[in-house]
């Protein structure tokens, strides 16, 4: 249904191509998982098979890709879009209508197909994608994850023969995050759909994936094969097969069912050991609630135009290092027609690493919006080193906290990655080299002259993740921070965050990501419906709630362990003993 024949890309400008050798078919009716490391090239084999690649994009496309018979080189994208339905990383750029409704009605419209079956089709959608409640609402005003469900939506809408969907979990909550892999999966059983989709949080995809084709590194030929033949090699791998790999359990194993079922004899081993306690990483219990601070507005969403490049190296001014950095204290929020939080409290401390975690539109990103002033209180008091965000000067505020995104490209404004490390670093005062260092810490291979636009999304997330650790405030606030990461780059921030909290700053992350709040907070905030309803040192939350807690705690409970990194150590610490 879908073939690529000896296709390399070459974008405008590049000296190599970033693609080459790309030759493999899916069938109608598999579905087949792209997998590889940030920047490998998988949203460009992506856009090749909806022809976005490089009708839209420009650069050079040698081969052939066709798609239901059908060359992409002599059929422009709009002539396939009968046949091919794309999600692309960022659907904000792609919405065309205003209101839920109308934007799962869009595609429909423009194939003719008649009005009864639009509105059955819309109806059957909204119901799949729990966005009834939603319906009218403009998409400018939904959360990051309820938008990306309507991107989904209004691709499945005109029941393309061929789905190719570029990280669509990578803002969806847990439990959503299954709900939409789970009607892709009868989409390919029932109505023999092909789908094609790239995902970075394999834990999430692997099973369901007929056949994984994977990048290994930038330019190298994909390799194709089944899911246990690709994780058997692949630098990229969930945490199940990480901790096969260490068990040495052959086959290996693919889901958390296959780990616990060879599980026994490490549970065994482990039964003598004792996990190292993350409310004892150095988090100070932080009595009451959790907290946020408020990032350099400047460096903000929505960004201010002119940007006032005002960051400054972080002075510590309290007087006392234990203080907390943000209090907020029965917080109410109103945003438009929704009561977007309520009675909300939350401490951070220096030192803590706070996760905010719930279900998509419950008041996440709200809670980190108030601690940076871009959104206000209807009730309630939030203070960040005894500011109030909202009425604070950008220039004071952003001395006190720095935000990154959930949408990245909000921070960036110059027209290449070295203006903008250099611009980063002259706002916080750092020394030249500082941002840049930490790009590269992050992600290598990033280059100097590339304009943030041509980012992959994993790229353009580690740029501005540098960006706001260049400033080092005293509050740091990331809003899905992982999007497009691989699990290397994720392990990477990691460090980077916790060498950051040794040195007593406070860290506050809204993430779905439950591999990376088990390896990284100390403490757990979950938000519904915009009121706390669990807040409490990690390893109790996470093992308390089955949408939240990591496979290697599923894979061993009861026992409390959270990480693959925790359970090496404890065996390494165990032999050397
Ligand atoms: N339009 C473009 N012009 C120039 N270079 C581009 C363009 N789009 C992508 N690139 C470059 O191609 C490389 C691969 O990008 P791509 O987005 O395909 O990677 P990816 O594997 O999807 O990454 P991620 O996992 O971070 O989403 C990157 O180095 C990126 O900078
Ligand atoms: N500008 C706005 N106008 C009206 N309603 C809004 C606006 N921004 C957010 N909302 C609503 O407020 C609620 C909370 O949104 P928020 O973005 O804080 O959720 P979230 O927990 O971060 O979600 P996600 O996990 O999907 O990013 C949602 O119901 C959302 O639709």
């Amino acid at each position: 249904m879908i073939r690529f024949e000896d296709v390399s890309v070459t974008y405008d400008g590049a000296a190599e191509p970033t693609v080459q050798g790309v030759d493999f078919e899916v069938p109608e009716g598999e579905l087949v998982l792209l997998a590889g490391p940030s920047g490998v090239g998988k949203s460009t084999v992506l856009g090749a098979v909806g022809g976005l690649v490089p009708h839209f994009t420009g650069g050079t496309l040698r081969g052939r890709v066709t798609v239901a018979g059908r060359d992409t080189r002599t059929h422009k994208p709009r002539e396939l879009a009968d046949v091919v339905g794309t999600v692309g990383q960022d659907p904000l750029s792609h919405f065309v209508t205003d209101t839920v409704e109308d934007e799962l009605a869009y595609g429909m419209e423009s194939l003719g197909i008649a009005p009864a079956v639009m509105r059955r089709r819309v109806e059957e959608t909204l119901d799949l994608l729990g966005l009834a409640d939603l319906r009218d609402h403009p998409i400018a005003t939904l959360s990051g994850g309820q938008q990306q469900r309507v991107a989904i939506g209004s691709v499945l809408t005109p029941h393309p023969r061929v789905l190719v969907l570029d990280e669509p979990t990578s803002a969806l909550d847990p439990a959503a995050a299954e709900e939409v892999l789970a009607v892709l999966q009868r989409l390919v059983h029932d109505l023999g759909t092909t789908v094609l989709l790239a995902e970075h949080r394999l834990e999430r995809v692997i099973q369901y994936a007929d056949r994984v084709v994977l990048l290994p590194s930038p330019g190298t030929p994909p390799l194709l094969g089944t899911p246990a033949e690709i994780m058997a090699v692949s630098p990229v791998c969930p945490p199940v097969v990480e901790l096969g790999r260490l068990a040495g359990w052959s086959p290996l194993p693919l889901t958390v069912r296959d780990a616990r079922r060879r599980a026994g004899a490490l549970r065994e081993r482990l039964a003598e050991l004792v996990p190292p306690a993350t409310s004892a990483r150095g988090l100070r219990p932080a009595s009451g609630a959790p907290a946020a601070g408020p990032p350099p507005r400047p460096r903000s969403f929505p960004p201010a135009r002119p940007r006032p490049r005002l960051l400054r190296r972080h002075t510590p001014d309290s007087p006392d290092p234990a203080a907390p950095v943000a209090v907020v204290e029965g917080l109410a929020v109103r945003r438009g027609p929704v009561e977007a939080l309520r009675r909300v409290d939350l401490t951070a401390s220096p030192g803590g690493i706070v996760a905010l975690m719930g279900r998509n539109g419950a008041g996440k990103s709200t809670l980190l919006g108030t601690l940076v002033g871009l959104v206000e209180p209807a009730a309630g008091s939030v203070r960040v080193k005894g500011a109030v965000p909202h009425r604070t000067a950008p220039q004071d505020l952003i001395r006190r906290v720095g935000l990154v995104p959930q949408e990245p490209r909000d921070l960036l404004y110059a027209d290449t990655v070295a203006a903008e490390c250099a611009a980063a670093d002259a706002d916080a005062g750092a020394e030249a080299g500082t941002c840049r260092a930490l790009v590269s810490a992050l992600l290598p291979a990033i280059t100097d002259d590339t304009h943030p636009r041509d980012l992959s999304e994993g790229q353009r997330l580690a740029l501005a993740l540098a960006v706001v650790l260049t400033a080092r405030p005293p509050l740091l606030l990331l809003d899905e921070p992982t999007r497009g990461l691989d699990y290397a780059a994720k392990a990477r921030l990691v460090a980077i965050l916790r060498e950051l909290a040794a040195e007593g700053h406070a860290i506050v992350l809204a993430t779905h990501d439950v591999e990376l709040a088990a390896e990284l907070a100390h403490r757990v905030v979950v938000l519904a419906d915009g009121e706390v309803v669990a807040d409490g040192p990690t390893a109790e939350v996470v093992v308390a709630s089955p949408s939240f807690a990591p496979q290697v705690t599923k894979v061993l409970a009861p026992q409390p362990w959270l990480t693959v990194a925790q359970i090496r150590d404890a065996l390494t610490r165990d032999t050397l003993a």
